[in-house]
């Protein structure tokens, strides 16, 4: 895969003293979803503007498809598209009147066949010639990613696409992210809902307190982090574990009713074939099995709580 955005050394102290960034390095792959997460105040935002040109860099260098983001601006801005987290509209203006606009300050000659495309792809076609505050909250947000399509961007950054939408709304936008990716957009998001990024990343980078502490392929996130856990409904309380289940390091919980026995996802040999057999030689009867998989929010937690401790430590 071939690198459409490079960022290196990139920090951020602002003018208040407020430390934003520690250096980042970070690739971006083209043709990829990036998802970044982090929790508030993490620097998300503060990462996006700088790459975007809103925020000048204490340090460090950004290359857009080999412009340098920061000496050849014009170039590297005109291949990126960024959908704000605020609304950054004139909301008296029509939705194709804003999007025409838009495409024009990016010194693009007109082309509204291209342009309706992009309105029937988010489903605002019907709406090209209403007022924007007229329309839906949701269909304001479209007008957004609209509006950042309008120049045909390389890249598309996304910040918080869905804060505050509703779910099925949520969904929508999903797919219609993912259509992007398919005509050949390269996608970058910040996030808070983890969900979003479980569905929808290639990759996902982990960014707390301005540090990027992890950056990974999210299948192979989940599977290398990822836990599973079985819960075992007993027929009969347990008050303590007898010591010939000592092995599997079980956890009495709802007063005795169940016990939870957690275990690597990855690993071959789960152990549960001979616990239920241990069970049945012990005559531990149980009513249910249930087993799950830890989600990429299960991961998340841990992450940034271990990262936490160990700037603490
Ligand atoms: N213009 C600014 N001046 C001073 N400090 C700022 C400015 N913008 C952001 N910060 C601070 O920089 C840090 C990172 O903020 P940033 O908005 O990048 O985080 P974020 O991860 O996007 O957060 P959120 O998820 O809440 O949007 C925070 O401590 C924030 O208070």
């Amino acid at each position: 895969m071939a690198t459409i955005l490079s960022v290196a050394g990139v920090s951020k102290t602002y003018a208040s003293g407020q430390r934003a960034l520690e250096p980042i390095d970070l690739d971006i792959e083209k043709g990829e979803i990036f998802a970044l997460l982090g929790p508030n105040g993490a620097g998300k935002t503060t990462l996006i503007s700088i790459i975007c040109g809103i925020v000048t860099p204490s340090t460090g260098t950004i290359t857009v498809m080999g412009h340098d983001a920061l000496k050849d601006f014009k170039a590297a801005r005109r291949l990126i598209g960024l959908v704000p987290q605020e609304l950054s509209v004139d909301m008296f203006e029509t939705v194709m009147a804003t999007i025409r606009f838009s495409r024009r300050l990016f010194g693009k000659g007109r082309d509204d066949a291209y342009l309706e495309q992009v309105l029937r792809d988010l489903s605002l076609w019907d709406k090209r010639n209403t007022k924007i505050r007229e329309l839906s909250g949701g269909m304001k947000r479209r007008v957004l990613i609209a509006k950042a399509l309008s120049h045909e961007p390389d890249i598309l950054f996304l910040d918080e696409p869905t804060a505050g939408v509703d779910v099925s709304l949520r969904r929508d936008m999903w797919k219609l992210i993912h259509r992007l990716r398919d005509k050949g957009t390269t996608i970058i998001l910040t996030t808070h809902y983890i969900e979003e990024a479980e569905e929808m990343a290639d990759r996902v980078g982990v960014i707390d307190k301005g540090r990027l502490i992890l950056v990974e392929e999210k299948t192979e996130l989940m599977k290398r982090l990822g836990k599973r856990q079985m819960l075992i409904s007993l027929q009969e309380p347990m008050t303590a574990i007898p010591p010939e289940l000592a092995d599997w390091h079980l956890e009495i919980e709802d007063e005795g009713e169940r016990l939870r026995y957690i275990f690597d996802a990855r690993a071959e040999r789960t152990g549960i074939p001979s616990l239920l057999r241990t069970l049945g030689d012990l005559h531990i009867g149980f009513k249910d099995l249930e087993t799950s998989k830890s989600s990429l929010e299960d991961i998340f937690v841990d992450l940034v709580d271990h990262d936490r401790a160990e700037v603490a430590a």
